[in-house]
Formats: structure tokens, sequence, C-alpha cells
């Protein structure tokens, strides 16, 4: 019988302690496998010596097969070209975005790596799913070692235009690694229109019709599959997660100010310091907000060994302390500035305590959190969401306050707005966005994905 093989390079074997790991993906992916059960290949998370089989773990339906990476390759794949040359690239910036032959070298060696243990566990009739920027060359690599089985590719952060891509110096060599694929899944339209017009103008595709290509004498479909949550699941935990001791404290300690909060990786991406930098002019000019509200902002550490992480988390605590240190007094403190993880039992439980939820990054492939804190609300009295337009998720919470991040002045009235905002809309608005959130649900995600993936013809698909 035909298994889904879903192959990552963030596995998120779940612990006891904290669940699953933070990170969007690994929680989508989660979701998906606890459902229908399969084998999740990727990386362990840990230093060790290359290894000749992967080692296997079964938890539930799953079984992961997790393989250590060496010092080097987690230098130069993971810290390297994954994270300081396509990450912020992917992210429309160029300015952050550093390239390095030997990382690109390392990114290649990790790709067969995979490839030649996730080959073993490969029958004829598995369908394989790869997820996401760190594995974009293994589709071809296993086609180099003769699987002919349908592969398909979903990108979970953004793909920008062809000027931004061209910036690549080996561009070519990545792109055309996609077609190797039969389907190649985004999460917004746009980013399928640009990944598309790549195709054509750069790779010389032919578009036969909307997201179906022919390029290098293969089918290539595309196609936009946004990436959403459980959201009876999380509304039902949310709830729960609200009668908690830790809720409850956490709730007292404001004193009935009204609690604004974010949560986010520890990552330029998610624009940090531009979103205190908002909440601080909010402070400046609606000063009536002034010892009367609470900025909660839970952000892990994340991808700390890069310098422009470790950058970013000097400059956001510097901000957090400027603005507590100019407007904070002896019994308020405006920002509550927390660097650790929390379970997504606790998140749910304070999202629900919270008037806004607060997500306005730069650039976002989907942003789960805002799905999040929407289906945490309690309908009778929900918050309030401000989002970024650049969040992926901006496109289908219709109900957010939507702001430019850059635009300071315009997110600082957004905020304002939100806590001021009367019960009757917040409930119009928050009724629009959990309609919405239904259309994206996981349960229909992978379905979605993989139905479409079934459909592609096995005429059109030449052995490799
Ligand atoms: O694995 P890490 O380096 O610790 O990073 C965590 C994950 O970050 C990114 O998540 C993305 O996927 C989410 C779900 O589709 C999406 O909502 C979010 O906008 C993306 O940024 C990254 O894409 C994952 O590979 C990482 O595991
Ligand atoms: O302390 C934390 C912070 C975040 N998350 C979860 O990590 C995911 C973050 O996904 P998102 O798409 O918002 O961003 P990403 O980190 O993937 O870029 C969400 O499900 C959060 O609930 C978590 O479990 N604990």
């Amino acid at each position: 019988m035909s298994k889904l093989v879903v192959v990552s390079n963030r596995v998120g074997v779940p612990t006891r302690k904290s669940g699953v790991a933070a990170g969007g993906l690994a929680v989508a992916l989660n979701d998906v496998l606890a459902e229908r059960g399969g084998l999740w290949f990727g990386w362990s998370g840990k230093i060790g010596a290359p290894q000749s089989e992967a080692t296997l773990v079964e938890h539930g339906k799953i079984t992961y097969a997790l393989c250590d990476l060496s010092n080097e390759d987690f230098g130069e794949y993971y810290n390297g070209f994954a994270n300081r040359t396509l990450w912020p690239l992917l992210h429309y910036r160029l300015d952050l975005t550093e390239f390095a032959r030997r990382d690109l070298a390392g990114y290649r060696r990790v790709n067969s790596y995979f490839a030649d243990l996730l080959i073993k566990h490969i029958e004829p009739d598995d369908v394989i799913w790869i997820h996401d920027y760190h594995l974009i060359p293994l589709a071809e690599a296993l086609r180099a070692r003769g699987v002919n089985n349908r592969i398909g590719y979903f990108q979970h952060i953004p793909w920008p235009s062809p000027d931004i891509f061209l910036a690549l110096p080996n561009h070519i060599e990545i792109g055309h690694a996609l077609t190797a694929c039969d389907l190649v899944g985004f999460q917004t339209e746009r980013d399928a229109v640009n990944f598309g017009r790549y195709l054509v103008e750069e790779l010389g595709a032919f578009a036969r019709k909307d997201h179906v290509f022919s390029v290098a004498g293969r089918e290539l479909r595309t196609g936009v599959y946004p990436v959403g949550i459980d959201r009876i699941g999380f509304a039902r935990m949310a709830k729960r997660a609200s009668r908690s001791r830790f809720v409850a404290e956490v709730a007292n300690s404001l004193n009935g100010r009204p609690m604004l909060m974010g949560v986010d990786r520890l990552d330029y991406s998610k624009g940090l310091t531009q979103r205190l930098d908002a909440f601080e002019r909010m402070l400046e000019t609606a000063a009536e907000w002034r010892g009367h509200v609470t900025f909660l902002q839970i952000t892990p550490k994340s991808r700390g060994d890069i310098p422009e992480y470790a950058a970013m988390q000097r400059a956001l605590g510097e901000t957090a302390g400027r603005i507590n240190g100019r407007y904070g007094e002896a019994n308020w403190t405006p920002i509550r500035y927390v660097n650790r993880s929390h379970t997504r039992l606790e998140l749910a439980g304070l999202y629900r305590v919270a008037k806004v939820g607060v997500v306005t990054p730069l650039r976002d492939g989907m942003n789960l959190v805002a799905k999040e804190f929407v289906a945490a609300q309690d309908p009778e009295d929900p918050g309030v969401l401000v989002i970024s337009r650049f969040a992926g998720a901006a496109s289908v919470l219709d109900g957010a306050l939507v702001v430019n991040p850059y635009d300071m002045d315009g997110t600082a009235n957004a905020l304002s707005q939100a806590l001021a905002m009367p019960l009757e809309e917040r409930r119009q608005r928050w009724q629009s966005m959990w309609d919405r959130l239904e259309t994206t649900d996981i349960a229909g995600w992978a379905p979605r994905f993989l139905a479409a993936l079934e459909r592609v013809s096995h005429r059109r698909r030449p052995l490799w």
C-alpha cells in the first residue's frame, strides 16, 4: 500500500515537556501526519557524525526517520546557504543576503546525504512530499537515484519576483532543481505567479495554461495551498487554557489593563523592532494609553548562531529597554519582553486574554500565529487582529486591521484604533475571520495538495 513520505529539515517530534517545536512548519505537518500517518524524514536537530541509516522513532501513526548533521554541514547548509542566503533572499532582503560558494556546496552535499538515506525507505507507490527552501535540490537528487514516484514540493516562505531571485549568483541551478517535481505549491497566488514568471522568463518554460508548464521535457504544475490551523481544536484549547493557573496569573497581573500581544520567533522578517517603535509612537501620540495598556511580546530565540539573528536580539532588547525606560513608571511597565518559548496551550490561553493580536512581519509566508489568535478569541467579546499586508495570512483574514509595518504612524494609529474598537465592530470582524479560517483549515490542506499531486498524469511524466 502506498504511504505518504514527508520530508522537511525541521521535524516536529513531540516532546513531553513542550509538545511540538516552535515554528509553523513543524506545527502544520504534525497536524497532517497525526491524522493520516506516514513517514516523516529530516534532521534530528542534533550535531553528530553522518549516518548510513536514519534513526527510526515511532509515535502514534507517524514513523520519524531522523539523521544528525555534522558541524560542517550544520554551518554550511543550515546556518549558511539555507538561512544566510535563501531565507533573506526569499524574504526580499537583498541587503542581508550573503552568498558563499562553500555554503552552496554544503547545501547540495546535505541534500545528497538526505537522498541517500531517504531512498532506503521509499517504495514504488509512495507519494513524496518535500517541504521548504532547505530542500530545493532534493527532488532532483532523488530523480538522479532513479526515483520515479510522484514528488510534490511546498514552499512555506515567500517566493519573490524574478527581479529579486535573479540576484542569486547560481539561481538557475536552484530554480531548475524544482522542475524535477510534479507539483510545486505556494502559500499565496503572488508567490505562485512570481515562480511562474521565473520559469517562463529564465528557464524557457512554456505556460500551457494557468499553473501548468512544460519545462525541461516534463510537465510541472504549480498551485496555491495556504497553510491553516485546526480552528475548532485550537478554539477548544484556548477556552480550556484560559482557565489554567498560568493564564489566570497573567490576567490578574494586568490589573484590568488591556493587553496587546505578539508571538514570533526572533527573526528579522517578523518586523519586531518596527513593531515596538510603532507601540512607542502610539504612547507618544495617544497619551491616554500611557499607564493603561500592556504589550506582551513572546519571542523565542531562533537561529542564534547566525550573526544577523544575534544582532537582532541585541537590537530588540535595547528597543524594549529604551521604551520601558522612557515611559515606564514604578507601578507600570509598558512592554513585557519574554525571550523564551511557550507551549501552544499556554499561548492559546494568552491569546484569549489579549485584546489586540499584533502580527506585523515585514514579510511572512503565512503566519500561523495570526490564525491561532483569531481562533482563540471568545466570540462574545473578541480581541482585534492587527496584521501586516506582507503576511500571507492577510489574504485570508479579511476582518483584521491591515497595516504597512514600514509605516510607523499608520501602525500606531491601528493599534490605538484596535484598543478602542466598539464591541459590535469587533464581533463582526471576528465572525468574518472565523468563517474564513474554515476555508483554509489544516484538515483540508494536505488532501488538497495531495489530490492535485495524484492528478498529475503518468503519461506526462517521462522517466527522469
Ligand atoms: O526550523 P527553524 O529554522 O527553527 O525555523 C522555523 C520554521 O520557520 C519557517 O516557517 C514558515 O512556515 C510556516 C507554516 O507554513 C509559515 O506560517 C511561516 O510564515 C513560515 O515562515 C520556515 O519556513 C520553516 O521551514 C522553519 O521550520
Ligand atoms: O513560544 C512559542 C512560539 C511559537 N509557537 C508556535 O510556532 C508557530 C509559529 O508559526 P508561524 O507560522 O507564525 O511562524 P514561523 O515561526 O513558522 O515563521 C505557531 O504555531 C506558534 O503557536 C510555539 O509553539 N511556541
